[in-house]
């Protein structure tokens, strides 16, 4: 097995991919490189925050040495058991956190608001003592001391638990290996029946070919050798000859749950930037679908808890998937089918674009555009263990000029795939060229009757409308677009181009930010990540120019915003590419920052000190 303590992000404008504990998991490998070990994922930030610098990892683009946030001290905090209302501390004497009260109410830093959003809305907070706004919900009686109040009544009919939470029971039970994955094994011994079938099959024909040829005496045609094609060829399968194994497995009874994709508004899976909160904020504006943060299928299978916080779903979240990405069958299926068993998730997205090296050279993310065969597996042994729709996104290629998506497409359509997406850029491009839409129409039509999405530069209605009557894909994937005007949902809905008032863009980060603190938490640890993933989609929202400045509408997503004042003061601050006043922005919705707080987003395109 080999452990590679990393994730990386993509180039450029959008660096996309965050780091985060990777392993793949490779038989018979025993190397062990530990090359970086940053966490940056939306949900890991809770969780753990170890430090890497290698040269091997120097990703483009990113901000490496930006800092990182400051730890409080244990002994200034309160126990969690506490918190939680669980009781008495397991750890005893060498629990390190404080355990009374009144002595943590008498140090803990001042409130931050009166409101304590959890509370007004839920009629309860998670965070109890320890919330900064817990003035609202914390009471205090000189007999009694100090009480959390719950609103009972109001929490069981306000309140809705986000789905997908990874239980106790099952992290033992994965981290003892004590789960069983029958489909999986059933699916896997399908593909290597039929691996083997295919391989006689190609025998027979070459021995009835030879026989042919000494009967009648010419020479047999010389490109019936799959075995010998290169990797980075794509090969279709035959529709003559045996029948396959996943012949049989294509036939199996339509009994799956369907979804209409069709013209639905699909946000994009979006690391980091996509988590919960901000995908929550584009449903409110017009999103129908959703999809979390790339996940990587090894960290699931080993209970990794920052990689299951990217499976959770909010309860407005109604059409949701969740997005894999790993380079064998047997990793690929077994998490499918971990997954269609134990969590509420409408899709699983295979991610076939995912241009970091780490992942590339692991055979994963856009390696797998060049492994048709590892491709067909994984896409075959995944569909056969789901009860929900298969999808997959994937580039145009690996290589600029090189497109071969619209010869992988028609494999994965013969593996029952619901739905592709086509990025319209190549690996290689990143985001450096702008999409090629005629590619993707050629790639929808390649691919039919299976639909496809297109996706990329798409940051307005005219955009939208522009693709989808001159292509012929079945709807429209938006990711920057989204992070710079979260609101383009509501454009494409309305066909119009909204002149957003500073007043409620601010309105917009507020309700993340209110989001932010139920899900991230209202303490002081809470805030601090709800700020910094506030920021980091700062780095985005700054792009955003308003429309009733612009002389030609409308903006487009490749040009460089040109320096220009706002209607009024908020509206310039919104504007600056100068990370300290996207602090200034996140104080007025969380309070000021602490001492020496320091800010740099992880895309070095967007930092302007
Ligand atoms: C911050 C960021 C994070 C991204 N994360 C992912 C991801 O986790 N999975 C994925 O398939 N694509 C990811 N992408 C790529 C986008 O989904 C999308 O394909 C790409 O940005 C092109 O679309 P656009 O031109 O609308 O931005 C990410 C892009 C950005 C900017």
């Amino acid at each position: 097995m080999s452990k590679y303590k990393s994730f990386i992000p993509d180039s450029g404008d959008g660096n996309a991919y965050i780091k985060r504990e990777f392993v793949l998991t490779k038989k018979g490998g025993n190397e062990k490189k530990n090359v970086t070990g940053e966490i940056l994922s939306a949900e890991s930030e809770n969780i753990n925050a170890t430090k890497l610098e290698s040269k091997h990892t120097k990703a483009r683009g990113q901000n490496k040495r930006r800092p990182r946030p400051q730890k409080e001290k244990l002994e200034e905090k309160l126990c969690p058991s506490k918190i939680t209302d669980e009781g008495t501390c397991t750890f005893g004497d060498k629990c390190k956190y404080l355990h009374d009260i009144s002595d943590y109410m008498k140090i803990k830093p001042s409130d931050l608001g009166e409101d304590c959003f959890s509370y007004r809305k839920y009629g309860f907070c998670n965070y109890s003592y320890a919330c900064r706004f817990a003035g609202d919900h914390v009471e205090y009686n000189p007999e009694n001391g100090y009480s959390n109040v719950v609103d009972e009544d109001m929490k069981s009919k306000q309140y809705v638990p986000v789905k997908n939470v990874l239980s106790r029971d099952l992290q033992l039970s994965l981290r003892k290996r004590k789960v069983g994955f029958n489909r999986t094994e059933t699916a896997l011994k399908g593909i290597s029946l039929e691996q083997e079938k295919r391989r006689k099959c190609a025998k027979d024909e070459s021995n009835d070919i030879d026989n042919n040829d000494q009967k009648t005496g010419t020479l047999s045609s010389v490109n019936v050798t799959h075995d010998t094609e290169p990797d980075n060829s794509v090969s279709t399968e035959s529709n003559s000859g045996c029948v396959l194994d996943s012949d049989v497995i294509s036939l199996r009874p339509p009994e799956k749950k369907k979804i209409d994709f069709k013209n639905k508004l699909y946000l994009a899976p979006l690391t980091t930037c996509g988590n919960l909160p901000f995908r929550v904020t584009c449903k409110r504006l017009g999103a129908d679908i959703t999809c979390g943060e790339m996940a990587v299928a090894t960290n699931l299978l080993q209970a990794n808890i920052s990689e299951w916080a990217l499976m959770k779903r909010h309860p407005s979240e109604d059409i949701f998937g969740v997005q894999l990405c790993g380079a064998f069958p047997d990793t690929m299926a077994r998490c499918a089918e971990l997954l269609n068993k134990t969590c509420d998730i409408d899709f699983i997205d295979i991610n076939l674009g995912c241009p970091i090296d780490l992942i590339y050279k692991k055979g994963a993310g856009s390696a797998l555009m060049r492994r048709s065969k590892k491709l067909f597996d994984i896409t075959t042994c995944m569909e056969a263990v789901l009860d929900i729709p298969l999808t997959c996104k994937l580039r145009t290629g690996i290589e600029t000029g090189k497109n071969n998506a619209h010869s992988i497409l028609p494999i994965i359509r013969d593996c029952n795939v619901a739905l592709a997406t086509v990025h319209g850029r190549s690996r290689e491009a990143r985001y450096t060229r702008v999409a090629d839409w005629n590619y993707i129409d050629k790639c929808a039509q390649a691919a039919d009757p299976m639909p496809v999405f297109g996706n990329g530069d798409v940051l307005s209605y005219h955009d939208y409308y522009s693709a989808l009557d001159n292509t012929s894909v079945a709807g429209i994937m938006i990711a920057r677009g989204a992070l710079i005007k979260p609101w383009i949902f509501t454009e494409i809905k309305e066909r119009r181009d909204w002149d957003i008032s500073s007043s409620e863009r601010l309105d917009l980060l507020k309700n993340f930010v209110n989001e932010g603190l139920v899900h991230w938490g209202s303490d002081t640890r809470g805030i601090a990540t709800t700020r910094r993933f506030l920021l980091e989609w700062c780095s985005f929202l700054h792009r955003y120019i308003p429309v009733g400045l612009l002389e030609h509408a409308p903006q487009r997503i490749n040009e460089r915003p040109p320096y220009y004042f706002g209607r009024d003061d908020l509206e310039t601050l919104m504007a600056s590419p100068n990370c300290n006043d996207w602090v200034k922005i996140s104080e007025m919705l969380l309070g000021k920052v602490p001492e020496n707080f320091e800010f740099l987003p992880k895309h070095k395109a967007n930092a302007y000190k």
